[in-house]
């Protein structure tokens, strides 16, 4: 059976001019694959500059890759196709502060995606499909005519949670979206993500740091170091019997027991 997401040889590579005849490549992250199926959870973790952000703005599309394939049910995947590849793969930021524009009230925020990716939907199916993904992400139709700097760091995230719904998408890949927020705030965000998740049966991508959370949410797990993958697999698995010196000192770092 074919996977929901197959990502073959992807790389990524930068190059920086130095000087004015000079150039030198950087390999934010070496050719790796992996699998995904519909409703996983995969986390990406690693030390700071391991090529993580590059990777999941490459997988969304918001970057070319060097190299290699990504496969959504079995078709390729095209940064150039911009339209088809929204609906199909969404990207949430860090920080809502600044990924959510604050002249725009939140309805425009929720819109703009529709109508940036050709909606067949007529005005009235816009405005229900905006109160649907309000109200799915535990805001009021009110919140409509709010501007982000009205709203709380957690209704921030959710209006960033629902931009990414409101098409629909199969795979939701985010980056650090828990780092800046407190704990209670990140709870309540999780709990969200895996209600949508068992609702809809999306899958996630999740770049994260705190090993506690990846434990709990994600089913894979894969080990970034200097840009190569040094581990991937199941997530309970791995973190119980790690293989890799750098996926024993992330868990060292953070004081978690090696069950085995
Ligand atoms: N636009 C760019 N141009 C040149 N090099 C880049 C660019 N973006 C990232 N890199 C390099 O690619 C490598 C991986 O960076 P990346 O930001 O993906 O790592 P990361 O694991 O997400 O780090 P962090 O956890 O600190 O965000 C780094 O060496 C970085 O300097």
């Amino acid at each position: 059976m074919t996977s929901l997401l197959n990502v073959s040889n992807l790389s990524k590579s930068f190059i920086q001019h130095q000087g004015f005849f000079r150039k030198k490549e950087v390999m934010a992250f070496a050719p790796l694959s992996f699998d995904l199926e519909r409703g996983e959870t995969l986390a990406i973790v690693g030390e700071s500059g391991s090529g993580k952000s590059t990777l999941a703005k490459v997988l969304t599309g918001v970057m070319k890759p060097t190299t290699g394939h990504i496969r959504i049910d079995g078709i390729n995947h095209s940064v150039q196709q911009h339209e088809k590849r929204c609906k199909q793969i969404r990207m949430i930021f860090q920080d809502p502060n600044t990924s959510l524009n604050p002249r725009a009230r939140i309805g425009r925020i929720l819109e703009a995606p529709l109508s940036l990716n050709n909606s067949e939907l007529t005005p009235e199916q816009t405005q229900q499909r905006i109160e649907d993904t309000l109200k799915k992400v535990g805001l009021l139709p009110e919140h409509e005519a709010f501007y982000p700097i009205m709203l709380s760091s957690s209704q921030k995230q959710r209006v960033a949670l629902a931009r990414a719904l409101i098409l629909d998408p199969k795979i939701i890949v985010a980056d650090e979206v828990l780092a800046t927020l407190d704990v209670s705030v990140r709870s309540q965000i999780i709990n969200l993500v895996l209600q949508v998740q068992k609702e809809r049966g999306i899958s996630f991508i999740m770049v994260a740091h705190n090993i506690g959370i990846v434990r709990h949410i994600s089913d894979k797990i894969l080990v970034m170091h200097e840009g190569q993958m040094v581990e991937y697999g199941d997530t309970l698995q791995v973190l119980n019997d790690p293989q890799h010196i750098v996926t024993k000192r992330i868990l060292l770092n953070q004081k978690i027991q090696i069950r085995k």
